[in-house]
């Protein structure tokens, strides 16, 4: 394959809006649609990639002037991605203080909105390259370690439908909104996809029912890890008090509190190891944060830590100072859950199940839907990411994204979505409890 074959001749941008269940969190609830952003590559010999990364304006806004400064370059200079994300400037505007609800992952700056872009175009150009070389992804990342990835059920408390008066698509998943909603929905998890770690999304209701839930969920399934994940809304004695209540049946407990300097006082007084995608999500936050034991597991999303090379690179500090590493999601398609396969397949200690929306999304973009059995994703040795792009599908999340009447939805906003249930909602403050 001569090198002019591996350069990039045209790049293609398709922001989707993707069905999503009324899911709650501690800021709101999840909108009926949510915007993604689906890259597509091309290169002079005939490969296309695909990657997938937030698809909200500021996103987009960035994604454009680098998609136009791609083309003419080399599919494999994954390096360059990063030079070239450092040349794209970021509106001021897009940059601030508050806890970023897209993805809830602590405060947002111009290098995580850099890195976001970025890692959807390296993930398009490791496809591309993998279907050139005819290799799989993991194959360029070193090998895999393992054939199948195993990830955790992602429950969370949750509405049967949207708003009264909001469209969206309707789901046979139920409501959750007490204990043993939260436990019949653990079992649905496990009949469909066969997980056997179970996170629950807290931080939605008050602490003690929260620990009544996970109180049931380890009578329903003993010896199953269990995980607690409140973005940040308690206090450092809330989270202590948690920790205590519930320190015999966790896992880990995910982001108590908010801030590095808050989870280092609560990590220092307990045993349950803390784990987080929100006071490390770059390696800027690393030192401060393991110096002051912090956190004993970080989440990594490739989509904010810059790609699949940064999560390796990411793996292997944490590796250093004998911290764990496992994996975060927000609301995904098919094309990042196989680059998180991908990816997690190549890290020598992944201890935990990792983390995914994908069974909360009944749509995909894909021909073929990837598949949990046993609660793990079958690594795909196919070239490139071995997944395959349909272009109905995704014609057809684009023309809801054209669409006026979803104009609202372009931008991700959990707290106005809460908003059309209790008119009075706003985002609360932290520590909440
Ligand atoms: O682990 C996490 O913090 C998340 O997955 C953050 C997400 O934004 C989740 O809370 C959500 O989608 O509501
Ligand atoms: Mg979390």
């Amino acid at each position: 394959m001569s090198t002019a074959a591996h350069t990039i001749t045209d790049v293609r941008l398709t922001p989707v809006l993707v069905a999503d269940p009324p899911l709650l969190n501690t800021q709101g609830l999840h909108q009926p649609y949510t915007p993604r952003l689906i890259i597509e590559v091309e290169t002079a010999g005939g490969a296309t990639g695909v990657g997938e990364t937030y698809g909200d304006a500021k996103y987009l806004d960035l994604a454009r002037p680098f998609a136009a400064a791609l083309v003419g370059r080399a599919v494999s200079d994954l390096n360059g991605l990063f030079t070239l994300a450092d040349s794209v400037t970021v509106d001021a505007t897009r940059v601030d203080t508050a806890v970023d609800v897209g993805g809830l992952r602590g405060v947002q700056t111009a290098d995580k909105l850099r890195l976001s872009v970025a890692s959807g175009f390296e993930v398009a150009c490791l496809d591309a390259l993998g279907e050139t070389l005819g290799l799989p992804v993991h194959a360029l990342l070193g090998g895999k370690v393992r054939d199948s990835v195993e990830y955790s059920a992602y429950l969370f408390y949750r509405h049967a439908e949207h708003p009264p008066g909001v469209a969206g698509e309707r789901d046979d998943w139920g409501a959750a909104l007490d204990p043993a909603g939260v436990v019949a929905q653990a079992r649905l998890f496990t009949e469909r996809y066969g997980f056997t770690s179970f996170k629950l999304k807290g931080g939605v209701f008050p602490p003690d029912q929260e620990i009544a839930a996970i109180r049931a969920l380890a009578a329903a399934f003993p010896g199953h890890p269990l995980r607690l994940d409140p973005n940040g809304a308690w206090s450092v004695e809330t989270s202590l008090e948690v920790a205590a209540e519930l320190g015999d049946v966790l896992e880990y407990l995910e982001d108590p509190a908010l801030g590095t300097p808050a989870m280092a006082e609560v990590a220092a007084r307990t045993k349950v190891p803390l784990a987080t995608n929100m006071c490390v999500t770059t390696f800027a936050e690393i030192p401060e944060a393991f110096a002051k034991g912090a956190v004993q597991v970080v989440l990594s999303d490739h989509h904010y830590w810059g790609g699949l090379r940064n999560t390796r690179e990411l793996a292997a500090v944490c590796r250093t100072f004998g911290v764990a590493v496992s994996m975060h999601s927000n609301t995904h398609l098919g094309i990042s859950l196989a680059a998180m396969t991908h990816v997690a397949a190549t890290v020598p200690d992944l201890r935990h199940a990792c983390d995914s929306h994908y069974p909360w999304q009944s749509e995909d973009v894909l021909t073929e839907r990837l598949r949990f059995e046993g609660g793990h994703v079958t690594v795909s040795d196919a070239p490139g990411l071995g997944v395959e792009l349909d272009r109905d599908r995704l014609a057809a999340l684009h023309r809801r994204w054209l669409d006026e009447d979803h104009a609202a939805l372009r931008e991700r906003d959990d707290a106005a979505a809460m908003r059309r249930l209790d008119p009075e909602w706003t985002t609360p403050l932290v520590p909440r409890w």
